[in-house]
């Protein structure tokens, strides 16, 4: 029997949702909302927005979702910001989620596992987005690592955006769409790798899309942890969640960004409770 010497992210994750719900706050310091909250658009600005997003999600919500890119828009001044960020919601408990959508080669990919997953890393976080259309297995050196290090990988299959479906509903060479295949991708990935009731490699599932309109059936999604961005400003609601994937909504992280982050600093707690009040209400 294999012996694991970290508990796998899909552990800890069930941990969470039991503890704190399946909300995701996002943590993306776009420059109108740091605008808005009277911050600099600047490096500081946005060190200054993801902390207080940080400070107010304790104990309140169990999930962060910092998306990198904009904190690389303000270079490695942005990446300085972004450690810190990353460095105090760990230390305050709350599991991390970098979304940094990384894809490429195998040892070039691996490469951003270390940078992302590797314990003691400056920018480690709990999981990374990951993009597998250079097929899944050029993930393999990042799956090893993920859990290797009890750590969690979300790949992008049908993402939110309208622009995706072209893309991900087209047919691969056996037949499914590329948005299904991954799916059966990584459920294959994740029967071989991990004995747990969640397992550690899950994907990215838009909340705005019709999941047959991409090939997927929701059991297909069955024991695979579920990133679902695309609730509140691109137009979702989270009372739909049972509706959108029958009962694997129970592995669902219920991702809203701009719906929390537009509340304001004085805000913002009360947006995130509002959030996973709202959440818990559907699963009820
Ligand atoms: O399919 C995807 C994958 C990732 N995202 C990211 O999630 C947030 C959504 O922000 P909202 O303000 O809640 O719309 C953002 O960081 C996206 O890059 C996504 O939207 N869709």
């Amino acid at each position: 029997m294999r012996h694991d010497p970290r508990p796998g992210f899909g552990d800890r994750l069930s941990a969470v949702f039991t503890a704190w719900g399946q909300l995701c706050v996002g943590i993306d310091p776009h420059a109108a909302l740091l605008e808005a909250w009277g911050l600099p658009d600047s490096a500081a600005g946005a060190r200054e927005f993801g902390l207080r997003v940080v400070e107010a999600s304790v104990d309140r919500a169990g999930i962060v979702k910092p998306q990198i890119a904009f904190y690389e828009r303000h270079g490695a001044a942005g990446y300085a910001a972004l450690e810190e960020v990353l460095a105090a919601a760990r230390a305050a408990g709350l599991l991390v989620i970098a979304d940094v959508k990384r894809g490429d080669l195998g040892t070039s990919v691996d490469a951003y596992a270390d940078a992302w997953l590797m314990p003691g890393s400056p920018l480690e976080a709990d999981a990374m987005t990951v993009v597998a259309y250079q097929g899944l297995g050029s993930l393999d050196g990042v799956i090893d690592r993920a859990e290797r290090f009890g750590k969690g990988l979300f790949v992008l299959a049908a993402t939110s955006n309208p622009e995706a479906k072209l893309t991900q509903t087209a047919r691969r060479a056996d037949g499914l769409s590329v948005a299904a295949g991954v799916v059966a991708d990584v459920a294959a990935r994740n029967a071989g790798l991990s004995t747990a009731a969640l397992g550690s490699v899950g994907v990215v599932v838009g909340a705005t899309i019709a999941l047959s309109e991409f090939g997927i059936g929701t059991e297909a999604l069955s024991g695979m942890p579920v990133l679902a961005p695309g609730f509140g400003h691109q137009g979702a609601r989270i009372a739909q969640l049972p509706e959108l994937f029958g009962s694997e909504a129970q592995n669902v992280l219920v991702s809203a960004s701009r719906s929390i982050l537009s509340a304001g600093p004085a805000g913002l707690a009360g947006a995130i409770d509002a959030h996973v009040a709202e959440v818990a209400a559907c699963r009820a």
